[in-house]
């Protein structure tokens, strides 16, 4: 009997579904090759297109899915014009992160080729690191608050719990430890104004005792932001509070070539969502420009994460497709300069995937 994976794949908004689709082909591709291995993909509409038509962003039915799931494949959801009546923004992949307590968000960040950088003098890999960052608090715990235009003020709180900072901490470690890095964390905080950041700092510093092999350190977000565009390849795991991770992981994805070069994987204890960094992009949307690597790159995060040796070997098949198909700089969607479409640029890693799956490993 082969090992079956319960998918479920919510295209959601914008570009979401025009990329969500092609990861999905790419998963359709790859099946015959595995042994062993079915992939069962189940198919939800959420976000802004499904509240339109049934006045529930994350229906029940899509909700209930997810969490029997093995893993979960998200494009993006949300658009910017369309809000709930109380003028807040449809954001269920917020609410998924809440409810499945999908705690760690974890964003690699990898340069592929010289060319997809504005910084000067770095190589392929040469920018490599893994920011890891807090999914469920922060900044973020106060976004259920309406705002009152008629106010004077308006506050937000930022919450950080030992429960919550403990378990992130721990997997931005653990991440550390396997990576073939520099085995080091780098606390992202403000810990010389917040209060709340002091106690972050403090429960790290406690994790921190039980990974003795990896070295911990500090760094202030606003220096870090300094240090990212200034001397990325010193960085190895980074782990931060939700909005400063927000924040910066776009930041991050700039470095190496923009949002379609950015996966993600957001990770709890029961569940996972893998979707790119990105946003549903309204702009190009519906165009079939949309570089799909972060949706693919983000595949290749859930195939690892299901942990059978098949997936782990679709994985390294699919980033070592995609790598295959960037060290050619003339293939390349819009975003970064070149003029291939959503669907050529897959056909490419298709063809690739194809052959690195049937065992063939010189690149192009
Ligand atoms: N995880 C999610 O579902 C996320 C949803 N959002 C939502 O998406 C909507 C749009 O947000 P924005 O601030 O515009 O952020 P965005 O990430 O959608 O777009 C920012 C810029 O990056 C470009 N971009 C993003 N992904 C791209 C791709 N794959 N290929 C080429 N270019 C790409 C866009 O064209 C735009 O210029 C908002 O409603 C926002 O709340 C934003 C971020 C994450
Ligand atoms: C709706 C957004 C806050 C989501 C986002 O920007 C992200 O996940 O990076
Ligand atoms: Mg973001």
């Amino acid at each position: 009997m082969p090992q079956s994976f319960h998918l479920v794949i919510l295209g959601g908004d914008g570009i979401g579904p025009e990329v969500c689709d092609q990861s999905v082909r790419l998963l359709e591709i790859m099946q015959p090759h595995l042994d062993g291995v079915e992939f069962q993909l189940d198919r939800h509409s959420v976000g802004v297109g499904e509240y339109q038509r049934s006045g529930e962003a994350l229906p029940q039915s899509a909700y209930d899915a997810c969490l029997a799931s093995d893993a979960v494949l998200l494009g993006a959801m949300g658009l910017p014009n369309v809000r709930y009546p109380n003028g807040k923004e449809i954001a269920p992949q917020l609410d998924l992160r809440e409810r499945l307590q999908l705690y760690g968000g974890v964003r690699p960040i990898r340069l592929y080729h010289e060319a997809d950088t504005p910084l000067k003098g770095h190589g392929p890999g040469e920018i490599d690191f893994v920011l890891v960052r807090e999914s469920t608090e922060g900044l973020f715990y106060g976004r259920d608050a309406i705002a009152d235009l008629e106010a004077d003020e308006a506050t937000n709180l930022l919450r950080i719990t030992r429960s919550a900072s403990e378990r992130v901490c721990r997997l931005a470690f653990e991440t550390a430890r396997r990576r073939d890095g520099k085995k080091t964390v780098t606390l992202i905080d403000k810990a010389n104004v917040l209060s709340s950041m002091v106690y972050f700092r403090h429960v790290f510093d406690e994790v921190a005792k039980e990974f003795l092999d990896i070295k911990a350190e500090h760094v202030y977000v606003d220096a870090a932001a300094l240090f990212l565009v200034r001397r990325p390849q010193d960085f190895d795991v980074m782990v931060t509070e939700n909005m400063f991770g927000d924040i910066l992981s776009d930041l991050a994805a700039g470095l190496v070539g923009g949002m379609g070069m950015a996966p993600s994987g957001d990770i709890g204890d029961d569940a996972a969502v893998f979707q790119p960094s990105h946003g549903s992009a309204p702009d190009i949307a519906g165009q079939s420009i949309a570089n799909p690597i972060a949706m693919h790159l983000s595949t290749a995060m859930m195939l690892e994460w299901l942990d059978h040796p098949e997936t782990r070997r679709a994985a390294d098949a699919l980033n070592a497709a995609i790598a295959d198909v960037l060290s050619d700089p003339t293939q390349r969607t819009a975003d970064m300069g070149g003029n291939l479409s959503t669907v050529e640029i897959t056909d490419k890693i298709a063809e690739r995937l194809s052959k690195r799956l049937q065992g063939e490993t010189t690149a192009v």
